[in-house]
């Protein structure tokens, strides 16, 4: 497994080898040691998958009094995956980074606690799994404005997205909670 730091050094970007042959392919898309090494000693508690159609953006989300840590990657079709610091002591607070994940390209993001994260969907379908570092928390979610000011995500180009009504009433980044 190949690991990149993103230009926010905790957001890492995982790229597996695919061994391919006439059956179809195999990979390893999580091992304890090298995960370990790369970003940290985790217990993942809470696998999720997710279905969503095309322009559908879940986010962005984070859970306050339980942070979670996601280990993100797409089985179907292709999202834009971003996470946004929200960690006032952190010297990348308030910035964000985004990348394409595919079910064609393979790649996983590490987003640690302590970050908002979401995805918008740009193939007609997208499927999105992930691993967990807490569990689901409810009434402890917090959605981030996908489109705040201050944070300024450049979303993929011409893209009206359909948000869920949570969503769609997220906090600015000043009334967002901080770690
Ligand atoms: C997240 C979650 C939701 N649910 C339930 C609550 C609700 O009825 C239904 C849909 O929930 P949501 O609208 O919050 O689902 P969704 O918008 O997909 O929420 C997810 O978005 C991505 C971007 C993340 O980063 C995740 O951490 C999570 O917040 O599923 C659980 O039972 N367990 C969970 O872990």
């Amino acid at each position: 497994m190949e690991y990149k730091k993103l230009e926010i050094p905790d957001v890492v970007l995982m790229t597996p080898p695919v061994f391919g042959d006439e059956r179809g392919f195999f990979m390893e898309t999580f091992r304890q040691s090298e995960f370990e090494k790369n970003c940290g000693n985790y217990q993942f508690v809470q696998d999720n998958h997710s279905s969503s159609s095309k322009n559908i953006l879940r986010g962005l989300h984070y859970q306050h009094e339980k942070p979670q840590g996601k280990l993100v990657r797409v089985v179907r079709g292709e999202v834009f995956d971003v996470a946004v610091d929200m960690r006032k002591d952190s010297p990348t607070f308030g910035q964000w980074v985004g990348e394409y994940l595919s079910a064609d390209n393979k790649r996983m993001l590490w987003v640690p606690s302590g970050f908002a994260h979401g995805f918008i969907v740009t193939s007609e379908q997208a499927e999105f799994v992930y691993k967990c570092t807490d569990y689901y928390n409810p009434g402890d979610e917090y959605s981030l404005m996908w489109n705040d000011d201050t944070i300024g995500v450049d979303w993929p180009a011409g893209v009206e997205p359909i948000l869920s009504d949570k969503d769609a009433k997220g906090l600015t980044f000043e009334e967002a909670p901080k770690f």
